[in-house]
């Protein structure tokens, strides 16, 4: 029999969004200014996802490849309705919204081209019950452009100082027989660049470019791209770059040394919008809507994750993503991730209680992680 999460029983638990803020300086009876938590510093995308979206409006598909959209980002700060809050790491944002601190908080979930980002589905596999009431109540996809931020070698003014650059074809090699074309050269020399900052996913949807321009150059890992560009900031040597965005060439007042030098032109990353308990408006809905479960099976029975599945296709809910970490107690076992179509919160004709009753037999644990509105327009 299947163990089922404290919070996730019946999914009625009900915890309002913590009002813990004060506006500075104002009498105790003015209204508190919930939280909400990002991953900073601010200019990273995790930034730029909730300065457009501010959790009002209707479509939550922006684009911010356009850099005056991206300078406007800043400006419709809604800072009446909520304050902002950068948090350093993914984890740190977690832990504010359980801990109360902040009332939402915004994490990366997958990208388009480099696929689902590990450091939130490390968090929402919850191994030590860290966060057994966060759950996901809302997503956001945001088009991410990426630009090569640094300083200019001196001299150099334009793409004349080019010369002796890589061609921009990368050499064929035993692990990568044949390496893309990037999507764009330098706007100026990137000879001296001998390192170069981002986040982990960041580096991922640019190889590429990296490959044909950068190839060999030390890659260093950073908590969020903006943190990268903050780093480049710092280092007077103009020996270092970061992949981040123009906002953050803005912000930090580094030079575009390349951009657009994603992967794919259509490079997009869902971000997921995550609280502590359950939003009871989400029950009136009248958008389709997407859930998400984690679950663990018995890994010596045959055919334990098929049973699982098939709970779903008897019930009639089409699945939306499937992804998996290890237990971390057993080496190669693993916790499932399934996002499927519908909400347990909004159900009228008890297809999602159907398919969720199933895992009760065909699970070790399970656990109900959220339901919320579907922002993916459907070509
Ligand atoms: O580093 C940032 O700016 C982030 O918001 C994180 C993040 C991610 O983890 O996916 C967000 C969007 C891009 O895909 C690259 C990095």
């Amino acid at each position: 029999m299947a163990r089922q999460d404290s919070n996730t029983s019946s999914g009625s638990t009900v915890i309002n969004v913590p009002l813990n803020q004060k506006r500075h300086g104002v009498l105790e009876s003015e209204p508190e200014i919930p939280i909400v938590s990002y991953l900073g510093p601010i200019s990273s995308y995790t930034h730029q996802v909730y300065t457009l979206v501010q959790f009002t409006t209707p479509a939550w598909i922006i684009s911010l490849t356009d850099f005056d959209l991206a300078q406007a980002a800043l400006q419709c700060f809604d800072s009446d309705r909520y304050d902002y809050k950068p948090a350093t790491t993914i984890p740190d944002v977690f832990e504010a919204v359980q801990s109360g601190e902040a009332a939402l908080g915004v994490v990366p979930f997958e990208n388009s081209t480099n696929g689902a980002v590990i450091f939130t589905l490390e968090l929402l596999a919850d191994r030590h019950a860290s966060f057994p009431d966060i759950t996901v109540c809302g997503e956001a996809y945001l088009d991410v452009s990426h630009c090569l931020l640094g300083r200019k070698a001196r001299n150099s003014n334009d793409s004349s100082e080019l010369s002796g650059t890589s061609t921009g074809t990368a050499t064929p090699t035993s692990s990568m027989p044949s390496p893309g074309k990037p999507r764009t050269s330098p706007v100026y020399s990137i000879q001296h660049i001998k390192r170069i900052y981002t986040h982990p996913q960041a580096f991922g949807q640019c190889e590429n470019f990296l490959q044909a321009y950068l190839k060999g150059v030390e890659r260093i890992d950073v908590s969020s791209t903006s943190r990268a560009a903050e780093m480049v900031k710092e280092d007077t040597s103009r020996e270092s770059a970061a992949i981040a965005s123009s906002l953050a060439a803005t912000v930090h007042g580094l030079d575009v040394l390349a951009q657009g030098i994603e992967d794919r032109e259509d490079n997009t990353t869902r971000f997921f919008i995550i609280r502590k308990g359950v939003d009871e408006r989400a029950k009136d809905t009248r958008n389709p809507t997407k859930s998400l479960i984690s679950f663990t099976v018995d890994h010596r029975s045959p055919g334990a994750l098929a049973d699982v599945l098939d709970c779903f296709r008897r019930a009639k809910l089409n699945l939306t993503s499937i992804n998996s970490r290890p237990t971390k107690v057993v080496p190669f076992q693993y916790i499932f991730f399934v996002e499927f179509e519908g909400s347990r919160l909004k159900d009228p004709d008890g297809r999602v209680e159907e398919a969720l009753s199933g895992l009760e037999e065909h699970t070790q644990s399970w656990r109900w992680l959220g339901s919320w509105d579907d922002k993916l327009i459907k070509l």
